[in-house]
């Protein structure tokens, strides 16, 4: 385990957290059973392998890996609902396993795949179980939900039966129910899970509020792309349960350095250097001769020239030098690769 130089001030604290699972092996052949009776085999999978981090007050950080990568199983430890092999959790200084009833008060979780409510109850009845499990008082949960029910449309099937709500309304109905007893820290776990364009717009809406407004702080999984850059500054990368990266979606992009293209229109055109005349779109493509720039034509219109260049290996003012060397620039357009792409690479 690291050293726990832990400060009660971070909302979350991982130090050293590993987590193996083992998983008897089912025995195969003649007389398997009654061999199993004797010498069981078991498979040990190392799920997280010594991740440590810190999150801060009113962060708003994505967790983002492949499938298997050791997503869930993360969020399991710092919510305390799994115990970690080795390494330690701390959520505003306190041990969440160790002090589960005290920390619960504090954490809201959403699990995407499985609902917190009552399958057979009116929805409304789940918020007043919940309340009553929490000791959260009448005027408080009415207040709360008043606020929910603007916020996420509740009111359209508060009496509806939780077996019968549809995919987006059960996941507004799980968020309101994890955020009924006010916690500081929510943990979501894939919260826009095959859901639509609109129910993924309204939840989104929802968390932004909750984190910008209302400064909760709040851990993310999702396998879509646009739940991270619209909400998250920070990504937190996990692949074969290690920690690969760790930092902002702007950094990720150049880490992994895919280029960014830049489309530049002239003003009557433009002479490349080292272009033959007559085979002005063939010979454009590939890297420029003649600069020492390394950039890329990707495209040439009769004003227009599209370029691709590594941010990290060139600066952007060098490269516009360099382009308004070839014409008088009209207008510059600039594209980021689409962050979509950038994951792409990462999981391979
Ligand atoms: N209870 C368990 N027993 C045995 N193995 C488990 C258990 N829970 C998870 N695992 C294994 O640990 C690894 C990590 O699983 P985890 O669910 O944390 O991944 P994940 O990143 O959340 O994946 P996904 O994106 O598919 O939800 C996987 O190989 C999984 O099969």
């Amino acid at each position: 385990m690291q050293n726990s130089s832990s400060h009660s001030d971070a909302a979350i604290e991982a130090f050293g957290l590993c987590k193996s699972f083992k998983t008897p092996v089912v025995a195969q052949g003649r007389f398997a059973g009654v061999r199993s009776l004797f010498a069981r085999e078991y498979r040990i999978k190392e799920a997280v392998k010594d991740i440590g981090f810190t999150v801060e007050k009113g962060e708003f950080v994505g967790y983002i890996g492949p499938n298997g990568a050791g997503k869930s199983t993360t969020i399991k430890m710092l919510a305390g609902i799994l115990h970690p092999s080795a390494g330690q959790v701390k959520l505003a200084g306190i041990d969440p396993h160790a002090e589960r009833a005290r920390c619960a008060s504090g954490i809201g979780v959403v699990f995407g795949q499985r609902s917190q409510l009552w399958w057979d109850l009116p929805v409304k009845d789940s918020y007043d179980i919940l309340a009553r499990m929490y000791g959260v008082s009448d005027a408080d949960k009415d207040r709360r939900l008043d606020q929910f029910a603007k916020l996420l449309d509740l009111n359209e099937f508060w009496d509806t039966p939780v077996r019968k709500l549809s995919l987006g309304q059960r996941m507004r109905a799980d968020i309101a129910a994890a955020m009924l007893h006010d916690p500081e820290l929510l943990f979501l776990d894939e919260p826009t899970i095959g859901l639509d364009v609109n129910a993924k717009r309204n939840i989104r809406g929802f968390l932004k509020t909750l984190n910008e407004e209302f400064g909760k702080t709040i851990l993310l999984t999702t396998h879509d792309m646009d739940d991270i850059e619209q909400l998250c500054r920070r990504v937190m990368v996990i692949g074969g349960g290690r920690l690969t990266y760790d930092g902002t979606v702007e950094g990720l992009r150049r880490e992994i350095g895919l280029p960014t293209e830049i489309k530049v229109t002239y003003r009557d055109g433009c002479t490349v250097p080292g272009e033959r005349q007559g085979a002005a779109q063939s010979a454009a493509l590939g890297t420029v001769g003649g600069t020492l720039l390394p950039l890329r034509i990707v495209a040439r219109g009769e004003r227009t020239l599209t370029v691709e260049v590594n941010r990290q290996e060139t600066r952007t003012m060098d490269v516009l030098r360099e382009l308004g060397s070839w014409g008088e620039i009209d207008d510059v357009e600039m594209r980021e690769p689409e962050f979509e792409e950038v994951i792409r690479r990462i999981y391979g």
